[in-house]
Parts: structure tokens; sequence; C-alpha cells
């Protein structure tokens, strides 16, 4: 049986090795950190994930699909919460009974790795830092980092030298998922022919948490609530033990100007968000604003996906997004799937299954990268205005009638596998008639007021019949 080589054992990169474990192949798993299932706290990034269509697939593929989902919260509709802290609207997301689900992350990336561990073909190794990759030769070097326990972030010192040890390690393939600051995507950078390109965006985030009160969920746990304030928002997803995962989005100039010193940003808690100020507390708001820093958002396009005979970028290492859309995971789970179906077609043609996958899967990535930044508008400032709410109303309306034929954009990115790039094609052509429709309506009513006009000015020129 072939082997695969894994770079990473995060979301994606576990995953993988559960399709592969299926395959019968041999599996090696490169992970940086420790094995989480082993420890007390897991640093970095944890905005809340939210499960979708995609993703669900992917993982019913490798028999987790109903595992997962009842470990999840669903959430039907986003919940918008008015400046008053009073007053709400509600907008469902798709058909009765569509919904999302609200992930622990930690929890989903244990559950793969004990999946694919179940195999006896699967190893993984945690603390071993893959440093770069080999095109030429189909190999990559491997960093043992027995003694060193904290990872370093950017900025931060690379562990001792002589406290680990390298090793080449050969593959009939290898696939990079080792996140968005990825080291395979670092040593193909000279790479013929290799586009690359990265934005950090001009918004940052800062994580909270709202407490169960009376060992009850604080708010409503079904939904995704909302604080949309034009440039900057608030959002809140429910977890399983009864807490809200709460993230504030926000220009770091917001963050620097608004949010600097205690006083500062418990006004604008007060100010912005007054109900869910009051859930969090002052003291919680207080701590959390001194202790951490807004993390920044980076998102990343690159072109093509494999390299040479045997070299395959996934996941955030391929196409790291912002959060907007909640289709990171998502994606990044889909990839692994689309590759799977691929591998079935050419399962003796390693080259060509890679060169299939860079084909049809790049423009999917760099569409899903554009509507996760658009989506960000969305959540922020658009859900507020009446001419969004109207389009909604409309594409939910058509979509009752024609079900098969209007599907609306957000039900396409999120409750379908429709490939992202002939998402975006369908939704061009329901712009286009939804703006001849709104020529019609426009051209009607200025005919129909021109013609009521004309009508009555005849009328008063015209003297009563009783005069004749
Ligand atoms: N909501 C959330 O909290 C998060 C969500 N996600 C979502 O999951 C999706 C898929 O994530 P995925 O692509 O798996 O990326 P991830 O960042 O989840 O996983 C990459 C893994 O590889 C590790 N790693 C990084 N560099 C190396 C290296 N040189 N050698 C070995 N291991 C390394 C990372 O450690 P390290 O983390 O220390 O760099 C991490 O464990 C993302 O698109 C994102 O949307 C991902 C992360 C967090
Ligand atoms: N998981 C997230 C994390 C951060 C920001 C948004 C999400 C979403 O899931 C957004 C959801 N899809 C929405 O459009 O309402």
């Amino acid at each position: 049986m072939p082997t695969v080589i894994i770079a990473g054992a995060g979301l994606v990169g576990a995953l993988n090795a559960c399709f592969f474990a299926q395959r019968g192949w041999n599996v090696q798993v490169y992970e940086y950190r420790k094995d989480i299932r082993t420890m007390a706290h897991v640093q970095g990034r944890s905005i809340n994930l939210a499960l979708s269509q995609r993703g669900k697939s992917a993982l019913e593929a490798v028999g987790l699909r109903e595992y997962i989902v009842n470990q999840g919260v669903p959430m039907y509709a986003r919940l918008v919460h008015n400046k008053d802290g009073k007053t709400y609207s509600r907008q469902p997301y798709g058909r009765p009974g569509e919904h999302i689900v609200s992930i622990n992350r930690r929890h989903l990336n244990e559950v793969m790795i004990t999946q694919a561990e179940k195999c006896p073909n699967v190893k993984f190794f945690f603390e071993h830092k893959v440093k770069n990759v080999d095109v030429d030769k189909g190999s990559i070097t491997v960093q043992s980092l027995a003694k060193v326990s904290r990872i370093p972030r950017p900025g931060q010192s690379p562990p001792r030298t002589e406290d680990t040890t390298e090793q080449t390690i050969q593959g009939d393939l290898i696939i990079a998922c080792d996140g968005a600051y990825s080291a395979v995507r670092r040593s193909l950078m000279t790479f013929p022919r290799f586009n690359y390109s990265q934005e950090y965006i001009e918004h940052g985030y800062v994580e909270l948490n709202i407490l169960p009160k009376s060992d009850e969920f604080a708010l409503e746990e079904n939904v995704f609530h909302l604080w949309p304030r034009g440039h900057f928002t608030l959002i809140a997803l429910a977890n399983k033990d009864k807490t809200f995962t709460v993230t504030i989005f926000a220009p770091f100039a917001e963050f620097e100007k608004h949010m600097s010193n205690t006083t500062d940003v418990l006004n604008f808690f007060r100010e912005n968000f007054p109900d869910a100020y009051e859930l969090l507390g002052r003291d919680h708001i207080a701590d959390t604003f001194s202790r951490v820093k807004p993390q920044p958002l980076i998102s990343l396009k690159c072109a093509p996906h494999h390299f040479g005979d045997n070299i395959l970028l996934m996941g955030d290492a391929a196409h790291a997004m912002v959060p907007f859309y909640g289709q990171g995971m998502n994606c990044g789970f889909e990839d692994c799937l689309v590759y799977s179906d691929i591998l079935n077609q050419y399962p003796m043609d390693i080259p060509r299954s890679l060169k299939e996958y860079s084909r049809v899967r790049v423009k999917d990535a760099h569409t899903i990268n554009d509507l996760a930044m658009y989506n960000y508008e969305e959540l922020r400032d658009l859900v507020n205005h009446t001419s969004y709410k109207l389009r909604k109303k409309f594409d939910m309306w058509l979509n009752r009638i024609m079900p098969e034929t209007w599907i609306p954009l957000y039900s396409m990115v999120t409750f379908s596998r429709i490939p992202y790039s002939k998402v975006v094609e369908n939704r061009r052509w329901q712009d286009k008639i939804v703006s001849r429709f709104n020529k019609i309506i426009c051209t009607s009513t200025v005919v129909g007021v021109i013609a009521v006009a004309s009508f009555a000015a005849y009328r008063q020129k015209i003297p009563p019949f009783n005069k004749f």
C-alpha cells in the first residue's frame, strides 16, 4: 500500500488521516503541538466553528457525522440584537429546519485523531515540526521537538536546536495541512509559476465568554446571536456546556481608540451592546481586555495547490480565509472529500489526481475566500438595511415556489455542495433577473403614475354629465 505523509494534525490533517486510513494506505501524521488529548489547555485560535453541509458530508464519509452533530448546538437563524438592548429581529438561515451547528474545535479535533488512530496503519507523531519539503526528491524534513512544550508564535524565538533531531521522510504522497503559516507552503515559494497572495484585514478580534445563568443558557441557544453596529460587530454562539463564546470584531483603530483602558472598554460595551454587557459582566470584560490583545485575521490564496508529482496543499495551508461565513473548516473538510473522489477516479495515478485536484479546487477556494470577506459586511452592517431584508424575503419566497431553481446565496454556500464557483455564477444570473424585475416594477410604477395623473387632468377638463 502507498504511504501518505500528512503535515499537521489540526482539523484538516486529522480528517485526511481518517480518509486515508479507510483506503488502507500507510498514514504518517507529523504535528507541531503535543497531543491535544493530553493537554490541559490548548493555546491558539478558538473562534467558534459552525458546521454546515460540506463539512457534514465529509464527516459522513468517515462515519463521524452523526456523533459530531449530536455533540453540537444547532442554530436555525440569526438573532439580531438592536442597540436599545431590548428588541431583536430574527432572520432564519433557510427553509424550516435548515440549520448550522456550533461545534467545539478541540473536541472535534480529538475525536478525529482517535478515529484515525483506530486503524493500525495510521501513526501520529506529535511534537514533530515539518521544516520544509523537497519537490525533486518528494520528501519532507521533520524536526523532533522532544523537550519543547511551548509552541513559538510569530515573533517568538524558535526552540533551542540541541533539543531537537531532524530526519528526512519519503512518501508516495505528501499533504500539507499545516495551517495558515504552513512551513511546506513557505518552502515552495520559489517554485516556478506558483502564485501567492495574502492580506491581513484591518479588523481584529477578541474572545469573551458568557456563563450559564442558574445552570441554564443565559441567552436563547439555538440561534447565532449578532450585534451589528456598522463598522464593528459582536457575535455569540452557544456551547454544549451552556456557555456562550462571544467574539468582538472591530478595526484595530477602534480597539485602540475605545477599548484600550478599563473605563473606555466598559463604556463601549455598555453603550453598544447593553444586553451582552449585563451577561458578560463588567469584571470579565475588564479582565479579558487587560490580558488579551486583539488578534489579527489573515486571508490567503495560492495557485496551484499541487507541486511536482506528489505534494498537495489543503485547508488553511492552501486557502486561509476570514471566519465570517463560517466556511473555513467546511471548505477544508470538503477539500478532503473532493480529493478522495478524484483519487477514486485515478487510483493508480497520483500525479494526475493532483493536477485534477488543482484544476477543480483552486477556483472554488478563491471564491469562498472572497465570499467570506463579503459576509463580514453582511454581519456588521447589511443585515440592518431594508434593501438587504427585502432581497432576503424575495429570495426565500422564490425558493418556496421553485425550490430546485432559485436557491438563495446563503443556502447554496451553507446547505448544499454546489461548487463555490458555481454558487457565484448562479447568484449572478439571479441578480440579473432581480434587476430586470426591479426595472419592470419601476417602469410600471412610473407609467401607472403618469396614466393616473393624465386621466385626472383629462377628467378636470370635461364638464360633469349633469351640466349638459
Ligand atoms: N475556529 C477555530 O478556532 C479554528 C478554526 N480553524 C478552521 O479549521 C480550518 C482547517 O484548519 P487546518 O487547515 O487543519 O489548519 P489548522 O491551523 O487547524 O491546523 C494546522 C495544524 O498544523 C500544525 N502545524 C503548523 N505548522 C506546522 C509544522 N510546521 N509542522 C507540523 N505541524 C504544524 C498547527 O499547529 P499550530 O496551530 O500551533 O500552528 C495545527 O495544529 C481552517 O480553515 C479554519 O477555518 C482552524 C483553526 C482554529
Ligand atoms: N462561525 C462563525 C465565526 C465567526 C463569524 C461568523 C461565523 C458564522 O458562522 C456566520 C454564519 N454562517 C452567518 O452568516 O450567520
